[in-house]
């Protein structure tokens, strides 16, 4: 599928539609929620839509009826509609490297109206993976998988980093009731060893399963670690079939992970059309089908698919991820914001906002537009966050009284994950406060009146007009997490769309990987004395180098 070159130009700020929002934006501006409260009785209510499970309350967010038309008219002027369905019909709208972007093909049911790549039927190609997985799934799940000694498997190790870890240590975390008990699942990602050794302690190599998730399988972090995993496995049951009863491999590099000894029907497949950062629903998903089973996989994938359709099908103003897109786009280029916080009000979700930091700072964390000039307005905010109550005793303080204001997600969940008594009600009631007392804050009047000494009134006043959306889940069951992040991803796109970036390429990730293969080299390099560095990097090599001669020498 073609698409319009005009539809990629960076700049959209040239339109009638932008300038109408600015204007619009400056007779509103200074205008406190608590005015737009007052003005409308009815805007908790009027601006909350409920779609299959999930609520999206944006009344708290500092937007009038106009503002949200003047949002939408500018995403139709920016050909919003045009670019979803060239994402969706596979054209290669990752123009950087010139890739499709299809991980909506890994949820879609008929293969038979997906989209071709290079000539192969992409649904043909999804099905035949996604089978294999559950065969797998299935034989590790009911033990019939053995290791080299013939013990059952009874804890699965996943090696990955970034879009190969985030996804499946989120989710399986999320779904932990709905997993089997009986295998112990376990992530490892950053290259300090320590991260390996808590992972690996307490484990039987007899009844351990590696996955190593790597698209490209030729990440420094992913391949050391797997490395070191094999050679844990050798030192503990021999070499003899170790690695071939131990070890499978998720990859898009399959000549990669057959060098490094996995054997070929053990590597479980993906393509160059999904991005690491969107790739749970492919088999970088292979932990979570052997946690929550295939048919729970399945619904995983029925919940993003349900989400697929609205974003194709939903009219822009009842759409929840162009509405989610839409607002980040007025809190970032609009109010200012310079940030943005996910606030998911379960311990479940707790991964939540390290996941999303990837998903939306990676996608869109571009200076650069698709038509290789500078951009022309500020893009993706900085996304962090943490689960809820625990952040409201570290930096909730900042959210409500700082000079930044930072607009949130509260995230929650109607149905608690446990059966303890009394703790959901005060989760949920500290969600809402939170979202109260950030929209409205406190006078200086109202602390007075209550009697607060004079010298602490201006401590003990709450500015308000912080703005925050909240989404409310029915439940968090495969479903659920499947329409929530197929909700981010879509929003992750509106914005990038907007912005006239590439939301799926990631160069700026490139420069300091190169570096540090450079930097690494030289410190193992012990016999050379003239560091072709900088001053600072010099030194530091230097200094390290010595510490570990020293250390070396002490042993
Ligand atoms: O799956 P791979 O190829 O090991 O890459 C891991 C991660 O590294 C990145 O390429 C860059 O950090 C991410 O986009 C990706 O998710």
């Amino acid at each position: 599928m073609s698409i319009d070159n005009h539809e990629f130009r960076t700049d959209r700020t040239s339109g009638q539609r932008w300038h109408a929002l600015r204007a619009h934006h400056q007779s509103i501006d200074g205008t406190h929620l608590r005015d737009l409260f007052a003005a409308d009785p009815d805007r908790g209510t009027a601006m909350a839509i409920e779609s299959d499970g999930l609520y999206l309350d944006y009344s708290k967010q500092r937007v009038t009826a106009e503002t949200m038309t003047l949002l939408v008219e500018f995403a139709h002027e920016s050909g919003l509609r045009d670019g979803i369905e060239a994402m969706f019909g596979g054209a290669r709208i990752n123009t950087t490297e010139d890739r499709a972007v299809l991980h909506t093909a890994l949820r879609a049911l008929d293969a038979d109206a997906s989209p071709t790549v290079d000539g192969h039927a992409v649904g043909e190609q999804v099905d035949r993976v996604l089978h294999r997985m559950s065969v797998f799934a299935q034989s590790v799940r009911r033990g019939r998988l053995r290791g080299a000694t013939s013990r059952r498997i009874e804890a699965v190790v996943n090696i990955g980093i970034g879009g190969s870890d985030l996804g499946p240590a989120m989710a399986c975390r999320a779904l932990a009731e709905a997993s089997t008990p009986d295998i112990d699942f376990r992530f490892v990602s950053n290259v300090d060893g320590a991260d390996l050794s808590a992972a690996l302690r307490g484990l039987d190599p007899e009844t351990t399963l590696f996955i190593v998730s790597s698209k490209t399988f030729t990440t420094v972090e992913t391949l050391t670690n797997a490395e070191s995993a094999r050679q844990w496995l050798i030192d503990g049951i021999g070499d003899r079939g170790a690695v071939r009863e131990h070890f499978v491999a998720v990859s898009t590099n399959v000549e990669a992970a057959r060098r490094f000894g996995i054997a070929e029907e053990n590597v479980f497949e993906f393509w160059d059309w999904v991005g690491g950062r969107y790739s749970v629903w492919s088999a970088i998903g292979l932990s979570l089908m052997i946690a929550i089973g295939s048919g729970g996989f399945r619904d995983f994938l029925a919940g993003a698919r349900s989400m697929d359709t609205e974003f194709r099908t939903a009219p822009f103003e009842k759409n929840l991820p162009v509405l989610l897109g839409l607002l980040g786009i007025w809190n970032r280029n609009l109010l200012g914001a310079a940030t943005h916080a996910v606030l998911p009000y379960d311990e479940r979700l707790a991964l939540l906002p390290a996941y999303l930091q990837q998903l939306e700072m990676e996608s869109n964390g571009k200076s650069v537009g698709v038509d290789g000039e500078p951009v022309a307005i500020d893009t993706a905010p900085i996304v962090w966050g943490a689960a809820g109550t625990n952040g409201q005793h570290a930096f909730f303080q900042l959210l409500h009284q700082g000079t930044t204001v930072v607009p949130c997600d509260f995230i929650g969940v109607l149905e608690p994950g446990h059966l303890l008594a009394g703790h959901h009600d005060l989760l949920i009631a500290n969600l809402i406060a939170q979202t109260q007392a950030l929209a409205f804050g406190r006078t200086a009047d109202e602390v007075r009146a209550e009697g607060v000494a004079e010298h602490q009134v201006p401590h003990r006043a709450f500015p308000g007009d912080r703005p925050s959306t909240t989404i409310m889940m029915d439940r968090l069951d495969p479903y659920s997490l499947g329409r929530l992040l197929a909700l981010y991803e879509h929003k992750v796109f509106v914005q990038g769309w907007l912005w006239g970036i590439d939301s799926f390429d990631q160069w700026g990730v490139e420069l300091g990987k190169v570096a540090a293969g450079r930097i690494v080299d030289e410190i193992r390099a012990e016999d050379r004395t003239v560091l072709p560095f900088d001053s600072s990097t010099a030194a530091q090599i230097g200094r390290y180098r010595r510490a570990r001669a020293a250390a070396e020498h002490d042993r």
